[in-house]
């Protein structure tokens, strides 16, 4: 199970370990640093490669002819005491290594300032204000080319914006520029990310400022951090990496952990249920997606397909009488019933073998103001999507004193923000101070006032329950799947939902499986992906996992 940590449960966990005297800060900081020069090599071979040694102190890169060369940025903080442990790791190794501190030297904590004073033995530390990559000419060969760039800047203890005092942004940015082929690596987080929203945490919205500070590469210590996965975290990220710090042997910090258990977010796991051999098509439930009028039936459709192929038994569409034709030539293994108004939508849910509803997809908003509260007065399990809640935009209240645990909610952030405006609205607010208001944050509140299970969209999915249990749904990094973006196929994910549902899936299951197989099949697929292909690459995903 992978776990996202926020700044603060890390801590928790270090500091259990550091407390119980079973490891010190320091030995748990070299490994840090170690962890960060194995990860350097693996992601860049050439690298590792052996190259001239260094010429001794006081000479710099300008001098250098054979060497690598690296620039560490360290930071005031234990991250910048990373930082040094690198720095020194790559002297040792024959590494022509400048490397700039931006905070005094007396006002380091204590591992930190060990580390300092150990990597200035074998080399010089230069304070960061005579980091001015503007005014080395690059192109001249003066000062020569920078092989890597390591930010040990800030990690998991930025607590407010980066200041223009610092401007990192810009300083990698010129680094970074194009004249000069560094690559570019991240100790923890990329400075100016919060650990916890992965949202950047510096002084300005310039777009230009933000684009400069993406890395390669990120790497993390014991577990990503939630802000490698939300937000602008894995864009900035580039390729997370974790190593491990020896935590994970240590009662200590395995108790830690186990105390925070509740709090702690996960990404999605799917649950992979076997269709029994001697069950027949009741046994899977029977889901009833309703249909909007003529001419937009495609979305409840697309929905149907999906919840079919998951392994629903039985999918009826409801439709209104005026789309009854369109949607009888459309359909084939799919089941047509006629549901026009609420009484009418009632008489059908006494059938007692219809067990998951999904409502919203295409419907119309005036069908949905009138079937939503018939479909919930039913208590049956039920998934409310699109136009099923920005029908309640005007008075979201009243939606969620009928919403029961069954329900299942699945807004994109536009939606989220008509049924939560207070929520969207701290959301959305740039962050000022760390650890930012996140999606998560967002996902969770929105769940626990709906009293139902939440799954806000995005390539950052999040699923919570009221009772605060919580997954990102990734597609990042190596799941990417940006043909995703594609029209309809929320409403494949709805369908997905609601097949589960009908399969017997817990609310939170349901969904957090729905989510997983979305995406699986959009890789599966790949890029030309349109919605109708999404329920059509099930049974490969399936037949890969085996199931
Ligand atoms: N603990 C351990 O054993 C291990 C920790 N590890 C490493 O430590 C990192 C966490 O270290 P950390 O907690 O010291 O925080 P860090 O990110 O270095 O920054 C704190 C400093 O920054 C300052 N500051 C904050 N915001 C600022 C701003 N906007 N502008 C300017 N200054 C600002 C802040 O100042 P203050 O708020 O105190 O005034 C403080 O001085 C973690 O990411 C990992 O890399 C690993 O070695 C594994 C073992
Ligand atoms: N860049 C992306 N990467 C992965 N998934 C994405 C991305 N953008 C959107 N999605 C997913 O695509 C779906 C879009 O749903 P939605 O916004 O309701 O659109 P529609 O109503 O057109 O179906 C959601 O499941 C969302 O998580
Ligand atoms: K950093």
């Amino acid at each position: 199970m992978a776990e996202l940590l926020t700044a603060a449960q890390m801590r928790a966990i270090e500091q259990a370990a550091i407390a119980s005297g079973e490891v010190t800060g320091l030995e748990l900081m070299e490994r840090a640093g170690r962890g960060v020069v194995e990860a350097i090599f693996e992601e860049w071979p050439e690298l590792a490669e052996e190259r001239g040694p260094a010429p001794a102190p006081p000479g710099y890169l300008q001098q250098e002819e054979g060497a690598w060369r690296a620039v560490v940025l360290c930071g005031p903080g234990n991250n910048g005491g990373d930082g040094f442990v690198v720095a020194r790791l790559l002297r040792a190794r024959g590494w022509a290594v400048e490397v700039f501190l931006y905070g005094a030297p007396d006002k380091l904590p204590p591992d930190a300032r060990a580390n300092y004073e150990r990597c200035c033995e074998a080399g010089k530390v230069q304070a960061f204000a005579e980091f001015e990559p503007e005014n080395w000419n690059w192109q001249t060969g003066e000062v020569g080319e920078v092989d890597l760039i390591v930010d040990a800047v800030f990690g998991t203890g930025l607590v407010r914006p980066v200041g223009s005092e610092i401007w990192l942004h810009e300083k990698i940015g010129v680094l970074t520029s194009g004249v000069v082929n560094a690559r570019r690596v991240a100790i923890d987080l990329p400075s100016g990310l919060c650990a916890d929203s992965g949202k950047p945490l510096i002084d300005t919205q310039d777009e230009i400022g933000r684009g400069k500070l993406e890395f390669e590469l990120s790497v993390s210590f014991h577990r990503e951090k939630v802000g490698h996965r939300i937000s602008d975290g894995p864009a900035f990220c580039g390729k997370t990496v974790v190593k491990s710090i020896g935590l994970d042997d240590l009662p200590s910090s395995r108790a830690a952990a186990r105390e925070l258990a509740s709090e702690i977010v996960r990404l999605t796991q799917p649950r992979l249920l076997d269709k029994a051999a001697e069950s027949h098509k009741y046994t899977h439930g029977h889901a009833l997606i309703l249909s909007g009028g003529s001419g937009r039936t495609g979305a409840a459709r697309l929905a149907a397909r999906g919840a079919l192929r998951i392994g629903a038994g039985l999918v009826t569409l409801g439709v209104p009488p005026n789309a009854q034709q369109e949607v009888a030539c459309q359909i084939t293994a799919l089941m047509l019933a006629r549901i026009d108004g609420a009484e009418g939508f009632a008489a059908v849910l006494d059938d007692t073998r219809l067990n998951a509803l999904c409502l919203g997809p295409g419907m119309g908003i005036e069908r949905a103001r009138d079937l939503v509260p018939v479909a919930l007065a039913a208590r049956c399990a039920t998934v409310l999507d699109a136009d099923a809640l920005t029908a309640f935009a005007e008075d979201p209240a009243e939606l969620f004193a009928q919403l029961h645990e069954a329900c299942v909610l699945t807004p994109h952030g536009g939606e989220l923000a008509r049924l939560f405006p207070d929520i969207a609205a701290k959301l959305n607010a740039p962050a000022m101070t760390g650890p930012a208001y996140s999606k998560v944050d967002a996902t969770r509140e929105a769940a626990k006032r709906a009293g139902c299970v939440v799954l806000f969209k995005g390539a950052d999915t999040v699923i919570a329950a009221p009772d605060g249990c919580c997954s990102v749904n990734s597609a990042h990094y190596e799941r990417s799947a940006p043909w995703l973006a594609t029209a309809g196929s929320g409403d494949v994910l709805a369908g997905f939902i609601t097949g589960l549902l009908a399969r017997g899936f817990a609310p939170m299951q349901a969904a957090e499986t729905a989510a997983w197989l979305h995406v699986e099949c959009a890789l599966e697929f790949g890029p030309g992906l349109i919605a109708e292909d999404l329920p059509e690459q099930l049974p490969a995903v399936f037949r890969k996992l085996g199931v």
